[in-house]
């Protein structure tokens, strides 16, 4: 238990439950239905599967944004249900979410100082001082020039803008970061630097990341092991190469067939 970063078990998450207004049955939706799994301290799992299967929903319990229907989950061995009662603080302490699209993740109006210290301000408590050496740090971190900080998330392209929204995911000195299809929103030649990037991260503070991604190659590129989500459920989970070299599951030998990119890069 101690040496997991995430522990989920017989996780599930339904919406529609109940009646409408006018009284009638509402269709049940099981996003997640009935999930285990472990992300180990310091490795990256990747979540695959098609769309709707759940990874997003799995994702946004993770750090809090939606409530289980039943089950358990441990964050940094810590109780989620435990988290929640203390409020989304305590969630952000130790578990980050990378969003997909991060120009639209930054705030518009605020500069990438204002943003980043959000979270050293009231996640860490950090004064003034502590909070310009962090974020510098961070930058740095991040191979961003610490004038990013007086200038606008718009002034950056969306591979510097991913940096900069990994940047403030570490400054709230989280070592669990959910990376949701962290880089299928920027060109192919800007997305090897930030898996690079997110790798390099990855050994230096000691982080854990849950990836999830459509994207095989990416999986491939990155991950220690892979869960694969069918309707709600994980219908495999095994070592990367093993999943790619010797997938047991047909789905899974479905969506390997159907990864063109994969093949074509070896
Ligand atoms: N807030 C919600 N209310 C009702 N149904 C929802 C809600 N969120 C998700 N669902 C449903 O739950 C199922 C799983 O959705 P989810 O977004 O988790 O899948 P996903 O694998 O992340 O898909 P994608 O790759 O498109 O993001 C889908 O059938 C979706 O329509």
């Amino acid at each position: 238990m101690t040496d997991n970063a995430i522990q989920v078990r017989e996780l599930t998450k339904t919406f529609g439950e109940g009646r409408s207004f006018l009284g009638r049955e509402r269709h049940v939706v099981r996003a997640v239905d009935g999930i285990s799994l472990a992300l180990r301290s310091g490795e990256t799992l990747a979540v695959v599967g098609e769309s709707g299967s759940g990874k997003s929903t799995l994702a946004r319990m993770l750090v809090g944004l939606e409530e289980p229907t039943s089950g358990e989950m441990f964050i940094a061995g810590r109780d989620a249900a435990g988290l929640r009662r203390r409020g989304p603080r305590a969630f952000g302490k130790i578990v980050q979410y990378v969003f997909q699209d991060p120009v639209a993740s930054l705030n518009p109006r605020r500069t990438i100082q204002d943003i980043l210290e959000v979270p050293l301000k009231l996640l860490n408590g950090y004064d003034a001082g502590r909070r310009r050496a962090r974020m510098t740090e961070l930058l740095d971190a991040v191979h961003m020039p610490a004038d990013t900080l007086n200038r606008y998330p718009h002034e950056f392209s969306g591979g510097q803008a991913q940096r900069i929204a990994i940047a403030r995911a570490l400054a709230a000195e989280a070592q669990i970061l959910i990376l949701d299809e962290p880089v299928s929103a920027l060109d192919v030649s800007v997305q090897a630097q930030v898996l690079l990037l997110l790798q390099d991260l990855k050994r230096r503070f000691g982080l854990s990341y849950l990836l999830i991604s459509h994207d095989l190659a990416v999986v491939e590129a990155i991950s220690d092991r892979v869960a694969v989500m069918l309707l709600g459920k994980v219908v495999e989970e095994a070592p990367v190469q093993e999943v790619f070299a010797r997938p047991q599951n047909a789905y899974t030998r479905q969506l390997i067939a159907s990864a063109p990119k994969l093949r074509a890069s070896e």
